[in-house]
């Protein structure tokens, strides 16, 4: 395809503000299926994302128009994530394309995650297209929303397309916009290959697969190319594009997106940011390749039946050919035995992890409470790193303690400004800025990642009934006073239940630590003590009441199946629980920190 028909544009719209819905449109409205092979939201192929209605992995689709000019066109629609704890994913894809809509809900606003995105665009150069969406629903404000986005992102918005994604209104518009307001790609269609790796994944049948932007030059089938970070050569064995069908061909010319693969065993043989280039005569420079993400929130899974954990190796490993984010070394608890102490990005991105292990691989699994990682500096000024509560040495050994501290920038209408401030102020926040534009206010505020880690997320929701949104990112390690909250269940510690919190707050959350574990804890046939501990001292107890007569004894001599079903249901209940020494602890009492904060 001639350079000057080829558009390449993502979009960018905050969670439900209608993306995947738009996409949809395209593809119907290009004909890139058919009406009934149109399932729900084509672009999110993973059932997880589906069901829980989020984009994660960037995809993209080569969809053809043609364009009132009377010319046929490339469209290439790459499809980013929108949830906070993604944002690298969306950088990458937008380092393949030349433009983005910004997709805003006319009956809501902009939100957060979509001006950071909106930022990361502009800072690299992407031509930005404002689109209201949403005008068929009554209580759509496109004028506000409009002035909204000049005033938030400070941007042009006036002449934003108002259209509705569901009913199909203006989307002819916006693909007509696409043509003729976006940018076309540059690139040397006679020079040296050279493509950058925008994803990898791995495909049972195919082995890795990796989407490619080709910048300059042409990739064809049958040619050898170069993986200039590995420097090994591959044979490209296919090629092609999704339409969203998989589409093979001949060659990708310069400046298309489409998927290649070479015969590379895993994805660390074809790494995302990575170039490539011809195996004869290659060139010599590599393309600006991604940053490097860093998983910032680790906790320990542990197979709840210990005779599960090769199976839980096995699946972690093949979970990973898809998931370069997730990062992994063995761990070995005292309470819960071999597991596994896991990397990820954010909370969403555990929850998802979990879930898949559970559910594609039927792994029953036991999380501990997340972690950040610690700096500590010992007495000769070494510093190492810790992501494990159990790990922290007593304050005697160390002569610096440093937490990760994250800027995070919220966004929200007035009414919301003092509940939310005082959020940030209870979870050690120091505000940096605020800016009042239009009918919001946007609130930059530096606060230590363990707090957000615990419930903040939640509580931000709560707290400003849904209006509020935020984004973050990693700052800087800060020293602060911080200590090790141990727990011990009938006198023995408990090396999964620790944790780390600031010293001011280490009474009250060893308080409500063992209150929140006396709730969960189920009786037992012997009293229960919780003790939370600091160092050798004990701060606070609660005590779980002894059972005192046999669940099933109601049913003495009466209905055996009801006797059966009660048995039935209480082995259901023990399958998330873990015996430590002699008492079965439940999940729900592994992440009881997490909600300690919370008012009840
Ligand atoms: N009334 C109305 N509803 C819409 C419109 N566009 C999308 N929706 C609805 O808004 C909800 C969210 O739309 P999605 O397209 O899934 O949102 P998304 O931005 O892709 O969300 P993520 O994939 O999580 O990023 C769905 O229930 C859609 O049916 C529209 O123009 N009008």
């Amino acid at each position: 395809m001639n350079l000057a028909n080829i558009r390449n544009f993502c979009i960018i719209a905050h969670i439900d503000h209608g993306k995947s819905t738009l996409a949809d449109r395209f593809i119907q409205y290009t004909g890139g299926l058919e009406e009934r092979e149109m399932t729900a939201q084509v672009l999110d192929n993973n059932p997880i994302e589906r069901e829980r209605g989020i984009t994660i992995k960037a995809q993209a689709v080569s969809l053809d128009y043609k364009a009132r000019d009377g010319q046929v066109y490339q469209l290439n629609l790459m499809d980013t994530p929108g949830h906070v704890d993604f944002s690298y994913e969306v950088s990458r894809s937008l380092q393949a394309c030349e433009g983005a809509l910004l997709v805003v809900d006319a009956s809501q606003g902009v939100e957060a995650q979509s001006v950071a995105n909106c930022y990361t665009a502009l800072e690299m150069h992407l031509e930005v297209l404002p689109i209201l969406n949403k005008i068929d629903l009554q209580n759509a404000e496109p004028e506000r929303v409009a002035d909204e986005i000049e005033q938030v992102i400070g941007i042009e918005a006036t002449d934003a397309l108002r259209i509705s994604a569901k009913t199909g209104l203006g989307v002819a518009e916006v693909l007509e916009a696409v043509v003729l307001k976006l940018p076309p790609p540059k690139g040397d269609p006679a020079g040296k290959l050279q493509a950058l790796i925008v994803d990898s994944w791995f495909d049972n049948y195919l082995g890795v697969v990796s989407l490619v932007r080709v910048i300059n030059g042409r990739i064809q089938k049958g040619q050898k190319i170069k993986v200039m970070s590995t420097g090994k050569d591959h044979e490209v064995s296919m090629l092609g594009v999704h339409t969203p069908k998989r589409v093979f061909k001949d060659a990708l010319e310069t400046g298309e997106v489409g998927f290649v693969i070479a015969g590379i065993k895993d994805i660390f043989g074809a790494p995302v940011g990575d170039t490539l280039t011809q195996a004869i005569n290659p060139c010599t420079e590599m393309l600006p390749g991604f940053r490097k993400i860093q998983p910032r929130v680790f906790a320990g899974l542990f197979p709840v039946d210990a005779e599960d954990f090769e199976d839980f190796r096995d699946s972690l490993s093949k979970l990973r050919l898809n998931d370069s984010a997730l990062q992994y070394e063995p761990e070995n608890s005292t309470a819960l035995g071999f597991g596994f102490r896991i990397g990820f990005l954010g909370m969403l991105h555990m929850e998802i992890v979990q879930e898949r292990l559970e559910r594609e691989y039927n792994l029953n699994l036991i999380t501990t409470a997340p972690s950040v990682v610690y700096e500590i500096v010992s007495g000769d000024g070494e510093v190492r790193r810790i992501d494990n509560p159990a790990e922290l040495p007593d304050g005697s050994e160390f002569q610096d303690l440093r937490e990760p501290i994250i800027t995070a920038r919220v966004l929200m209408p007035h009414s919301y400004v003092g509940p939310v401030m005082q959020l940030c102020m209870e979870k050690r926040g120091v505000q940096k800025n605020l800016r009042y534009l239009g009918a919001q206010v946007q609130l930059e505020i530096e606060m230590p990642l363990a707090e957000v880690v615990l419930d903040f997320f939640d509580r931000l929701k709560s707290v400003s009934r849904g209006y509020a949104s935020f984004e973050y990112e990693f700052t800087r390690f800060q020293t602060a006073d911080l200590v090790r909250l141990d727990v011990l269940v009938n006198g023995d510690k408990v090396d999964a239940l620790a944790s780390i919190v600031h010293r001011d707050a280490s009474y009250t959350r060893g308080r409500d630590l063992c209150e929140r574990m006396q709730e969960v804890i189920h009786r037992q046939q012997f009293d229960v003590a919780i003790q939370a501990a600091i160092g050798a001292k004990i701060i606070s107890r609660s005590t779980v009441k002894a059972l005192r007569k046999d669940v099933t004894a109601k049913c003495y001599g009466g209905d055996v199946s009801r006797k059966r079903k009660l048995l039935e249901k209480q082995k259901e209940g023990k399958k998330r629980m873990k015996q430590v020494g002699s008492v079965e602890i439940p999940q729900e009492a592994f992440l009881a920190v997490l909600g300690v904060d919370r008012k009840k």
